[in-house]
């Protein structure tokens, strides 16, 4: 049967973490978060949001461990698949970029040979094809003169810019869902807005499904239809963002939203009344 599109791509219930010395990180964190939807998680340093990510990705660091709940990808049960399944689905169904884009690069390869090499190993087109795909995708991704940044090595090239090589390559095998884990943090606000009104049109244009975690509440206004806030490892409020941002009813929403008020929020309320 044919999913319905309101129908959740990902179900989290009750997910429990827990890092080496027994210590429980994230406390029974809940996210339903529909097909072609995205969805926010946002809260202070250490709440919890990473290591939620990292759970629905199935690449928690050594040490720690999902020790309660479920994670369901469409129907799937994530947490009861071997280790080998889950890295298939990573890339193919989930794929997922991060802050300090360099860091997941070649620095001696050329950014067009490296997407041309995940086109082979991920999308199997043969080498020519691999080669014309990485300069359509790097065109795609809005990069002005896609050719001659097909030629660049990383170093050569803007955080910006290594940001879309980078969700270039996350998307290449078609995934439904993409997370961005602070992906713009690293950027000035320009071209912030900029990889994140990308992250949009991808959403709109490939029916993507985005879990977006910031720190920042602009980042999520600009991009997600629901916000999940996160602190000490629980989610304190979720809902639609405009209705969560507009009227919060945690004490500790209330406390995001303030101290963001003078350069988030507004700004970005802004940006949208101009358009
Ligand atoms: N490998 C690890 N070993 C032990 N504790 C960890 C590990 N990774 C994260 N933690 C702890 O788990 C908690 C949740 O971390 P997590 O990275 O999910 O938070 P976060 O909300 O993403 O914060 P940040 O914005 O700082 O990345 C924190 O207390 C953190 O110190």
């Amino acid at each position: 049967m044919p999913a319905s599109p309101d129908q959740a791509l990902l179900s989290v219930r009750g997910l429990r973490v827990s890092v080496a010395d027994g210590t429980e990180v994230v406390r029974g964190v809940d996210l339903d978060v529909p097909r072609g939807s995205a969805a926010g998680l946002v809260g202070g340093s250490g709440s919890g949001k990473t290591l939620t990510c990292r759970a629905v990705l199935g690449l928690l660091p050594a040490g720690v461990a999902v020790t309660g709940g479920g994670i369901s990808l469409r129907d799937v049960e994530l947490t009861a698949l071997p280790a080998a399944e889950r890295a298939r689905l990573r890339g193919t169904e989930l794929a997922a970029v991060f802050q300090d884009p360099a860091s997941y690069l070649n620095p001696s390869i050329t950014v067009g040979a490296q997407l041309a090499e995940v086109l082979r190993v991920k999308a199997g087109l043969a080498r020519r094809a691999a080669r014309e795909g990485a300069v359509e995708l790097l065109h795609a991704m809005g990069l002005r003169r896609p050719e001659h940044v097909s030629t660049q090595y990383p170093f050569e090239l803007s955080g910006g810019m290594l940001q879309r090589v980078l969700i270039a390559m996350a998307i290449t095998a078609g995934p439904d869902l993409l997370i961005a884990d602070e992906a713009t943090t690293a950027l000035d606000v320009t071209v912030q807005a900029e990889v994140l009104e990308l992250l949009s049109d991808l959403r709109r244009d490939r029916g993507l499904t985005l879990l977006v975690v910031s720190h920042d509440l602009a980042v999520i206004a600009q991009v997600c239809d629901t916000v999940h806030v996160f602190r000490d490892g629980v989610v304190v409020e979720a809902g639609p963002t405009r209705q969560v941002l507009r009227a919060p009813r945690h004490p500790y929403t209330r406390e995001l939203i303030a101290n963001h008020e003078r350069f988030g929020i507004d700004r970005v309320r802004e940006q949208r009344s101009r358009r």
